[in-house]
């Protein structure tokens, strides 16, 4: 197989979605690697480091497009790159599908087959695609939210591990999943004072055994929510229900309850966000001010720190990519339930139910697809 990999164009998307690892590792499985020109170096992979890893150099992503039967990117096809693919050709790269319209027509349109690595599974119940970029996002979140919470940047103002005989920031993370679990180390860590809110009590009961002392677990009622939001100088969302649009858990309405100048990162802005009031920023205007409280909104936030992202999401995409390139993907998802859960779109067609019912558009099942 032929497997092309893209400069990501996406505002300031710094990662690539091969390494030189794992181009050696598809060519020694016998494939064809071609890499547009500079594409690694925002990781700090140059293209002699590819070539020297037995793949070929192409100056412009339309020639990839053109001959390569597997594009492998990291961030959602933008919309020049949309109008490249084909029918019959596969794409695997984050997609999130179920807040994005245009994108989803787009790549209905283009007949393409498309593998979202946030839907990927494993036999945990985990999302092992996501997770490595769930751990940057999270470890980033209480970094970026303590800048925001500056004066100078529109915060209150706080510190987050106070000083003595001054009080530490009060940390609310919303969604102790992959996320929520490093942020609120990485908070607790910095001094700050954290709790950790599920609605999933096993998680809450795995969170206390493990993390008892560092962070507290809350319930997730609205009740809860609010009420811990009030005493709040930073609040992280970090919920997921795979596939879907993001549950709004503070309206509109709500941010005149918290205080001044509160930080809220919204992680899971990639499926839409959970505060009403968030619309997806870029790192190079990360944060913008709605009644008083500061929202940071990036949705590639692991683009900041490329080169850490870049590996970890290549460890955990190479044996996926293998294995499509290997066998195609019919028969790598036939065999593979975890790699079958990933399949969005084929041939026109959604391949994702919570996709299909976020954005009102019919779907089809993975086996209905693989069958047809
Ligand atoms: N902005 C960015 O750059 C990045 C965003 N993400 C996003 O972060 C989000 C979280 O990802 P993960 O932590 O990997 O997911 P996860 O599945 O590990 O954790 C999600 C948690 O949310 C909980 N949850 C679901 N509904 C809830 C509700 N209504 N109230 C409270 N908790 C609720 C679940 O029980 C689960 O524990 C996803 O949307 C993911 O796409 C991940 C990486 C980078
Ligand atoms: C998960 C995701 O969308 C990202 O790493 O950008
Ligand atoms: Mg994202």
């Amino acid at each position: 197989m032929k497997i092309g990999c893209p400069k990501e164009i996406k505002p300031q998307e710094f990662r690539v979605g091969l390494t030189p690892n794992a181009a050696q590792e598809a060519i020694a499985h016998g494939h064809e690697v071609i890499v547009q020109a500079g594409a690694g170096v925002g990781a700090g992979f140059e293209d002699a480091d590819y070539t020297a890893a037995g793949a070929t150099i192409i100056d412009t992503a339309e020639e990839i497009f053109a001959s390569a039967d597997m594009i492998v990117k990291v961030k959602e096809p933008q919309a020049s790159e949309r109008k490249m693919l084909r029918e019959g050709q596969l794409l695997f790269t984050y997609l999130h599908l179920a807040p994005d319209p245009d994108q989803t027509h787009d790549l209905l349109a283009s007949g393409c087959t498309a593998i979202a690595y946030e839907t990927v599974t494993d036999r945990n119940g985990g999302l092992p695609l996501l997770a490595p970029m769930s751990e940057v996002a999270g470890r980033l979140a209480p970094q970026v939210g303590a800048w925001t919470l500056q004066k100078a940047n529109g915060g209150r103002g706080v510190l987050m591990g106070g000083v003595p005989g001054v009080g530490p920031a009060k940390v609310m993370v919303i969604g102790g999943g992959v996320v929520g679990t490093h942020a609120a180390r990485i908070a607790a860590g910095m001094g700050a004072d954290v709790t950790v809110l599920d609605r999933s009590l096993p998680r809450m009961r795995y969170l206390d055994d493990i993390y008892g002392g560092t962070f507290k677990t809350t319930y997730a009622s609205a009740g809860n929510t609010i009420e811990l939001a009030r005493q709040a100088d930073m609040i992280i969302g970090a919920v997921l229900i795979p596939g879907a649009a993001a549950p709004k858990l503070i309206s509109r309405a709500q941010l005149s309850e918290l205080k001044p100048g509160a930080a809220l990162v919204d992680v899971a802005i990639d499926q839409g966000g959970c505060f009403e009031t968030s619309k997806a920023t870029t790192h190079q205007d990360p944060v913008y001010d709605v009644d008083g409280i500061m929202h940071y909104c990036v949705a590639n936030m692991p683009g900041a720190v490329a080169r850490t992202s870049t590996i970890a999401l290549g460890n955990a995409t190479m044996p996926f990519m293998l294995a499509l390139a290997d066998k195609g993907w019919k028969q790598a998802c036939a065999d593979d339930p975890h790699l079958k859960a990933g399949l969005n779109v084929h041939a026109g067609k959604l391949t994702y139910a919570a996709v299909g019912e976020a954005l009102g558009i019919d779907s089809i099942t993975a086996d209905q697809a693989i069958a047809g």
